[in-house]
């Protein structure tokens, strides 16, 4: 095979650029976010400026392969060097993988292939001869870009050319430190990102730009961090996201984060059924978001997205029937009735009043079963659809449970969502009605996993409802509905399940969650309302703490 053409820069120690086809610029690092419009069209904005220059970070070799396996026949990457990378192809920052030439093949494809798994560029740095450190392309970079070089093999000579070309130094985990009083000396990898954000923020040095820093279970992250949601590169208006540590000192991170996102229930590890919640009545945390809590407690005026204290109903299918029945004074005449299913709490299945209950209830079979407690615990979506009370035996719901009233809605669902003052929904097929699940189930309960094993519609069933005259969603009740669940939540980011009733038309509200996937709403809308949501409740709570 042809060898890839090597761009050099003039004689002397170069870096030269690997580059396969398109010329050095265009490969070797993803295309940088979009350039400000011209001066005279600029957005006024200050955030708006945050997308003046292109932020770009090399990263030397040194920082990732893991130092014990040095020598190794096959190079391993130092703990946390895959998660940051992970990150850092999500960040919106222009990154590339530095090394020198004259490492051997195995360790360089190595980190070639690093490069390419998370479309970074990769640098081949040839051994330092002369006086020039840096090739055009970098000397280009330091005048388009701000610039950033971490590594963990301190080499002052490098350290000072690159510094007169204003790239700033970021020393990681080095044994001996460094002289050079413009190096910034980190302990641990894991804090690379908050002080490149760190960096970035002054180097911006816009008092619009806010750091929020995020704390949820890696897949989340990574759902949200693959649509752009966390870009370390201020977003349009002018957020830059960081994960926060456990591992680290909390405090001294959210010295430096104007926000925290989190989603607490993913920290939970345990909630006591046997009591109501109330935080953090009944719930116990990991040691790190136990330690956001206390933090908390000490600055309430510290920005969080959301409150613990208005997530927690959330948590707790009786506190969220509750809050569902307060908006059922909304209907009006000539438009459909918004309701809550009706429902009932039980402490178990067996109770000999249970039939009496369910009438008081105004309940009658087919009862959908869910556990109490509605998230944050593994059988928090572990359900069952009753067709007759002798089903209710061994049922292998967690209790307490809630029994709900089964509403027959052609298998089609509307997924609400509400992103700070925007509403978004998504329709997505669901439970088809009873009847057709009856005919599947003989005398047994069906019982299912709402996340993993939803029992929705085949084909067939879809085609049977098609023929349905099912009535249309009355979007205007349910933005009204949206509304004041905003209000009384408190919440930034949340969502809620419609049903409409076969029949009667009735849009019932099944389920609430806090800082749900928004999965189907398209990254387009969905990341620009993500974080002006988070921007405006981080104005509003300041605006609340000065008046
Ligand atoms: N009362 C009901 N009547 C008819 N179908 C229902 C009812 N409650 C739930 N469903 C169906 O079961 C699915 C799961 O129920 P629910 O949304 O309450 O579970 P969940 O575990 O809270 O799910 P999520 O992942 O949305 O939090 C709903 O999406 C809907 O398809
Ligand atoms: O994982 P727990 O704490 O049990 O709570 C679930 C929520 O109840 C669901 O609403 C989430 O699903 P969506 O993010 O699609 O709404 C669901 O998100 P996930 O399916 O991405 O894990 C969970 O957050
Ligand atoms: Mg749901
Ligand atoms: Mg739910």
């Amino acid at each position: 095979t042809v060898p890839p053409p090597v761009c050099h820069a003039p004689a002397g120690p170069t870096l030269a650029l690997l580059t396969r086809g398109p010329t050095a610029q265009e490969l070797l690092l993803p295309p940088s976010p979009a350039p400000t419009p011209k001066a005279e069209q600029r957005d006024p904005n200050p955030a708006a400026m945050a997308t003046e220059r292109p932020v770009r970070l090399v990263l030397d070799a040194s920082l990732l392969l893991d130092p014990v396996g040095a020598g190794a026949p096959v190079p391993t990457l130092r703990p946390g060097a895959e998660a940051l990378l992970r990150r850092l192809r999500h960040s919106n920052l222009g990154v590339a993988i530095c090394h020198p030439e004259e490492m051997p093949t195995t360790v360089s494809g190595f980190l070639e292939m690093a490069a390419d798994l998370n479309s970074f560029g990769y640098i081949s740095l040839p051994a330092p001869t002369g006086n020039h450190l840096l090739n055009e392309l970098m000397l280009e970079w330091s005048r388009t870009s701000s610039c950033f070089y971490a590594t963990s093999t301190v080499d002052e000579d490098l350290f000072s050319e690159l510094q007169s070309h204003n790239w700033k130094v970021i020393a990681v985990d080095n044994e001996c430190g460094t002289k050079d009083s413009g190096v910034v000396n980190i302990g641990k990898l894991q804090e690379l990102l908050i002080t490149l954000a760190t960096l970035i923020k002054k180097e911006i040095a816009s008092s619009s730009i806010l750091m929020v820093g995020y704390a949820m279970k890696p897949s989340r992250e990574e759902d949200f961090a693959k649509r752009g949601a966390f870009p370390l590169y201020p977003s349009q208006n002018g957020l830059i996201f960081v994960p926060l540590s456990f591992e680290l000192h909390l405090a001294s991170q959210l010295q430096e984060v104007d926000i925290i996102l989190h989603k607490m229930t993913d920290e939970i590890i345990s909630i006591d059924p046997n009591c109501s919640i109330s935080f953090p009545r009944g719930i116990s945390f990991s040691a790190g978001m136990s330690e956001v809590i206390r933090f908390m407690e000490e600055y309430p005026d510290f920005c969080i997205i959301d409150p613990f204290k208005n997530i927690s109903p959330l948590l707790d299918r009786l506190q969220i029937q509750e809050i569902l029945v307060r908006l059922q004074e909304l209907g009006s005449e000539g438009r459909p009735k918004l309701r809550a299913p009706h429902s009932l709490k039980v402490i178990n299945f067996s109770g000999s009043e249970l039939q009496k209950q369910l009438a008081e209830a105004n309940l009658s079979f087919p009862l959908i079963v869910k556990p109490q407690v509605a998230c944050g615990v593994a059988d928090a979506h572990n359900m069952a659809l009753v067709f007759q009370i002798e089903e209710f035996s061994n049922l292998s719901v967690p209790l307490p449970a809630i029994l709900q009233e089964y509403i027959d809605h052609g298998s089609k669902i509307y997924k609400f969502y509400v992103i700070g003052d925007k509403v978004f929904h998504a329709v997505k097929t669901s439970m088809p009605n009873a009847n057709l699940l009856k005919s599947s189930s003989g005398d047994e309960p069906l019982t299912f996993n709402s996340l993993k094993t939803l029992p929705v519609a085949t084909k067939e069933q879809l085609l049977l409802n098609r023929a349905q005259d099912n009535k249309s969603l009355n979007i205007g009740v349910v933005e009204e509905a949206a509304k004041l669940l905003k209000e009384s939540l408190g919440l930034t980011i949340f969502g809620f399940d419609v049903v409409v009733q076969e029949g009667s038309g009735d849009h019932v509200i099944v389920d609430l969650n806090y800082l749900p996937s928004f999965k189907e709403v398209p990254d387009s809308e969905a990341m620009p309302a993500f974080w002006d949501a988070i921007r405006q409740s981080y104005e509003s709570k300041k605006g609340k703490v000065q008046t």
